[in-house]
């Protein structure tokens, strides 16, 4: 009986301790007179992460609105009890992500190099070893090694008009198709692989992307956890992929790397670049690519790190070209005059290089490149940046002060739909980003890659793929809504990347059958 009286006692004692804690915890930005939207005990801002009842992008608005309807520069959130803090300010934000980018360098994302090797990438790494490994991959996507490429990404729109043609008839789910064509084209540039995805929904590659984009159950969980708790993850050792993924990638990268070793095969594309950083540690200058002309050096990658980069390269990838090709395709149904004025363009553009779609071809389509920005700014792929401060930061203009491990969330979608810097923001308008119009944007207020030094390094290459895909698809086609297309669009919880919730339905009709090979 004293036995249970004072268990009895521990156990309340440890409740009241951890109520006390979750107080403290919880009051942590009322304690520096921020101010904070409602949240759940449990969860904080995150329950519907875990419960995935809201998508991100809509998350970053509601807060992003939260705090602007009351006239606020910045507030704070709760990642369950690890306090967050949301700057609105244009100014702050730059400071965190330029000026100051010291205190500031990291996403305070899970990364587990040791016991999970492809967690070891240059999304999650952290510091001086994210510094090195940016400094070795940048020339990787420079605009020569992208010319590089281009021809490999054309050659993909073979197999979409294909697919296209197939499915004429009826409404298509262009989100899925342009899933299936974007993993063509990284599996393509980064693995070197015909994944054949385009004719084959169900290829290894396309399921494997899938599985760790669209995550179910436990695994839904521990991307939660990833993001939320990285640390207390890192100490159970969880994979950042399920392990058969990671078993897959690992096994492609190993066969792929001997393969193209023991055969001397040089090819045109991400892993031959990441071999040459693996044995040299320097990449042959944009002209030249043949093995006898790389430069020695001793900051050398290994295997872990090569298939680390090229597993990360296809998830940012694939996606994020996907979703922007998608909700632009989705805007120019409803735009007929906007779908006109970009297919006058490539046509024009195009008859000037003998039809054929180069590189510079691309490069002098400009309706098109503002089309594709707006779209980025209606739809940013990414809703929010995250980092984390790595010493104490005074924030500029203000008292408060960011304690070393205060994570920060910079609301892009916010930001992209506040009417301050975008007049009537859910108006589709290309013209914001016309030659004469870019001049009156408001600075940093446009961030669809990020900003700063941590700015996504594969933009050159998202940027082209999603152009090549979309002349291909508007030179011959003439896409309008139909019934199954979702009016107004739903943003799919299930997805981190901004993505519609069911598909995304669209009437292709075909109106020429021109080449651009
Ligand atoms: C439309 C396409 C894309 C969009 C909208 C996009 C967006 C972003 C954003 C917002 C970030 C975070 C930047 C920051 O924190 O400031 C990022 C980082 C990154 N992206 Fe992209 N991305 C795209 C395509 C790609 C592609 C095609 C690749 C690779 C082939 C790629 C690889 C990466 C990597 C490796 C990082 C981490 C960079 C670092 O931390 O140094 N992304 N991307």
């Amino acid at each position: 009986m004293e036995v249970f009286n004072t268990f009895s006692l521990l156990l309340i004692a440890a409740l009241i301790f951890g109520c006390l804690l979750v107080k403290n915890s919880l009051s942590y930005w009322s304690r520096r007179g921020l101010d904070t939207p409602p949240y759940s005990l449990l969860f904080g801002h995150m329950k519907s992460a875990f419960t995935r009842e809201i998508a991100f992008i809509d998350r970053m608005l509601k807060f992003y609105r939260y705090f602007k309807s009351m006239g606020l520069r910045h507030g704070g959130l709760y990642f369950v009890w690890s306090p967050v803090y949301m700057p609105l300010d244009l100014n702050i934000i730059k400071h965190i992500t330029q000026i100051d980018f010291q205190h500031f360098h990291s996403r305070g994302l899970y990364s587990n190099e040791k016991n999970d090797p492809l967690s070891g990438n240059l999304f999650t790494l952290e510091g001086k070893k994210w510094k090195l490994l940016r400094h070795k991959l940048t020339p990787t996507f420079s605009s020569g090694k992208m010319k590089m490429m281009f021809p490999t990404m054309v050659e993909c729109t073979k197999g979409l008009h294909k697919v296209i043609d197939k499915e004429l008839g009826g409404p298509v789910d262009i989100k899925d198709i342009l899933g299936r064509f974007t993993t063509d084209i990284i599996g393509s540039c980064a693995f070197g692989l015909d994944c054949n995805s385009l004719e084959n929904p169900d290829s290894e590659f396309r399921k494997k992307g899938k599985s760790i984009l669209h995550r179910k159950g436990l695994e839904n969980f521990k991307q939660a956890m990833f993001f939320t708790l990285p640390n207390i993850t890192k100490r159970f050792n969880v994979f950042v992929f399920p392990v058969k993924v990671t078993e897959f990638f690992m096994k492609i990268v190993k066969d792929t790397v001997t393969y193209r070793e023991e055969h001397n095969v040089l090819r045109k594309d991400f892993m031959d670049l990441l071999i040459q950083l693996k044995n040299k540690g320097k990449l042959v200058d944009d002209d030249k690519w043949s093995s006898d002309l790389i430069n020695e050096a001793d900051n050398k990658i290994t295997m872990n790190e090569i298939a680390a980069q090229v597993v990360v390269f296809f998830f940012a990838g694939f996606e994020t070209s996907a979703t922007t090709m998608s909700f632009c395709l989705y805007e120019v149904s409803k735009n007929k005059s906007i779908q006109d004025r970009i297919r006058e363009e490539i046509r024009r553009v195009l008859q000037g290089h003998d039809g054929k779609l180069t590189y510079e071809a691309l490069m002098e389509m400009s309706y098109l490149d503002q089309v594709v920005n707006e779209t980025l700014r209606k739809y940013p792929p990414v809703p929010g940046l995250p980092r984390i401060c790595n010493k104490d930061y005074k924030v500029p203009g203000t008292d408060l002060v960011l304690e070393k491990g205060v994570r920060v969330m910079i609301s892009v979608a916010g930001i992209h739909h506040d009417p301050d810097y975008y007049a009537d923001p859910e108006k589709f308008d290309p013209d914001r980003f016309s030659e004469d119009n870019k001049k009156n944007l408001t600075p940093n207020s446009f961030l669809p890659f990020g900003e700063g030094p941590r700015y996504c390094i594969g933009a050159r290459f998202g940027l082209m793929q999603t152009k090549v895909g979309l002349v291909a698809l508007l030179l011959n086609y003439e896409l309008s809504i139909n019934k199954k297309t979702q009016e107004p669009l739903q943003f799919d919880p299930e997805f981190v990347v901004a993505s519609t919730k069911g598909g995304l339905w669209l009437d292709f009709k075909k109106i020429s059958n021109m080449s651009i090979h």
